[in-house]
């Protein structure tokens, strides 16, 4: 393994996994740290769940993962986290990254969430998605970690023990060299990490282009773009990827995020698909039960059911307050865990998921250890095959990711029904 990559989230883990792949890494993602040596791959990306846990458990599964990627041979270490950069004043992309700079003997690191594909680009420090600042894009309603800032260095420096460092698009314009140099003149100044500019892909490319070498890298999955370049220059890939297939049975769509993205993809689906919404006072009484959902399942299964928590933000906040916002979106992750179970007991080798936490909960509930990359479904969303497990495809989408007919389009490309 060459490239060893630690994502935060699942959904990130296949965005990320399937930029590499696309680029020609024969890439494998595994779920959780593996307890034996690796499937064969250029590039293996462990996805975790730690997004939105304490900081110092984020540190602590990270070190794990590094350490296993570190024992399989890898040369440089890639920790993604989310183009809207997920986190909150107390982490965890601050403290993580740190302890991996530490670990690693790194004297810096990039900071990069740019991803154009899906319209988050970073300009003078702010973060957009498409013509918004993130702070005005839906972000700051988030249901864990709601984007008030669109400054990435100011809510980076919350999270941080050192200063954080900056690298401007005038800068990067100026090509790989340029960028080499101004990184190294901030590593120089003490600032480990640094935020860097980029609008487009072209921007990727060049600053991978200057990362050869770096022991760490972080960002979201536009920049994992070009690193697979920098191995091949080096002669380095060649492995054949694990051939996907696609498998035909029945499929179920379930969705536990509540972007904006995810609540108009969900009305798209409702208006030809039958759909089952949890109820939060019914789940938190214990009264709708994942039992209950698989009996609905049961009966709608020719028409590729929905089960969902998806709420607007109004409802969501409402809810919140009434249960708790923690105690609430672990009722409902562990809903979705043991209904994931309780699917491919009955049958279910199709699944389409919407949202990173949602489909680490459903992962969890398939006792699968990897994922085979294949087809791209929509930007940033794989078409996967569960090993390790009974026969399951799977699709994860990332909150404010795919087109409004998504789950669709995702369940045709997993399989017939
Ligand atoms: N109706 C609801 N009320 C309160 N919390 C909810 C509700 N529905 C889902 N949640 C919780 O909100 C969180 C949504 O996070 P998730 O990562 O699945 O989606 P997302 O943040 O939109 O996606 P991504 O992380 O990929 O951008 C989960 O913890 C989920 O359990
Ligand atoms: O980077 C992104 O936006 C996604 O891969 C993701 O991490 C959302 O959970």
């Amino acid at each position: 393994m060459l490239l060893g990559c630690i994502a935060d989230d699942f959904t990130g883990a296949s965005d990320l996994a399937n930029t590499l792949a696309r680029q020609g890494m024969s890439t494998v993602q595994f779920v959780g740290v593996p307890d034996k040596p690796a499937l064969e791959c250029e590039a293996g990306v462990v996805a975790l769940k730690t997004r939105s846990i304490a900081p110092e458990e984020a540190v602590a599964q990270s070190l794990v993962a590094l350490d296993w990627l570190l024992e399989q041979g890898c040369q440089q270490i890639f920790f993604k986290y989310c183009s809207t950069f997920d986190s909150t004043p107390q982490g965890n992309i601050g403290p993580v990254a740190e302890a991996l700079l530490d670990a690693l003997g790194a004297h810096s690191a990039v900071v990069c969430p740019v991803f154009p594909a899906a319209g988050r680009r970073l300009f003078m420090g702010h973060l957009f998605v498409n013509d918004r600042l993130l702070s005005e894009s839906g972000m700051e309603k988030h249901p864990l970690n709601p984007m008030i800032d669109p400054d990435v260095r100011r809510w980076l420096r919350l999270q941080t023990k050192g200063e954080v460092g900056f690298v401007g698009y005038k800068q990067v314009r100026m090509g790989p060299e340029e960028i080499a140099a101004a990184l190294e003149a901030e590593a120089g100044a003490g600032r480990r990490l640094i935020v860097i500019d980029a609008v487009e892909d072209d921007d990727l490319f060049a600053i991978a282009a200057a990362l050869v070498g770096q022991k760490l890298v972080t960002g979201g999955s536009g920049l994992a773009l070009g690193l697979p370049e920098n191995f091949r220059r080096a002669g380095l890939l060649g492995k054949q990827s694990a051939p996907y297939t696609r498998l035909s049975g029945p499929g179920v769509a379930l969705s536990g995020s509540c972007s904006t993205a995810s609540q108009a993809q969900l009305a798209h689906y409702l208006k030809s698909h039958p759909g089952l919404a949890l109820d939060p006072a019914e789940l938190m009484a214990g009264r709708q039960t994942p039992d209950m959902a698989v009996a609905w399942i049961r009966e709608h299964l020719d028409s590729q059911p929905m089960v969902y928590s998806t709420a607007d933000p109004k409802q969501v906040a409402a809810d919140q307050i009434r249960f708790g916002r923690q105690e609430l979106a672990e009722r409902i992750e562990g809903f979705f865990r043991m209904l994931a179970t309780k699917l491919v007991e009955a049958g279910v080798v199709r699944i389409a998921v919407g949202g990173g936490e949602t489909s680490g909960s459903v992962v969890a509930g398939l006792d699968a250890h990897s994922l085979l990359i294949g087809p791209e479904i929509d930007p940033g969303v794989p078409a996967l095959a569960a090993i390790g497990t009974r026969p399951v495809r799977l699709a994860l989408k990332s909150g404010n990711f795919g087109a409004p007919d998504f789950y669709e389009k995702a369940l045709n490309a997993l399989g017939d029904g």
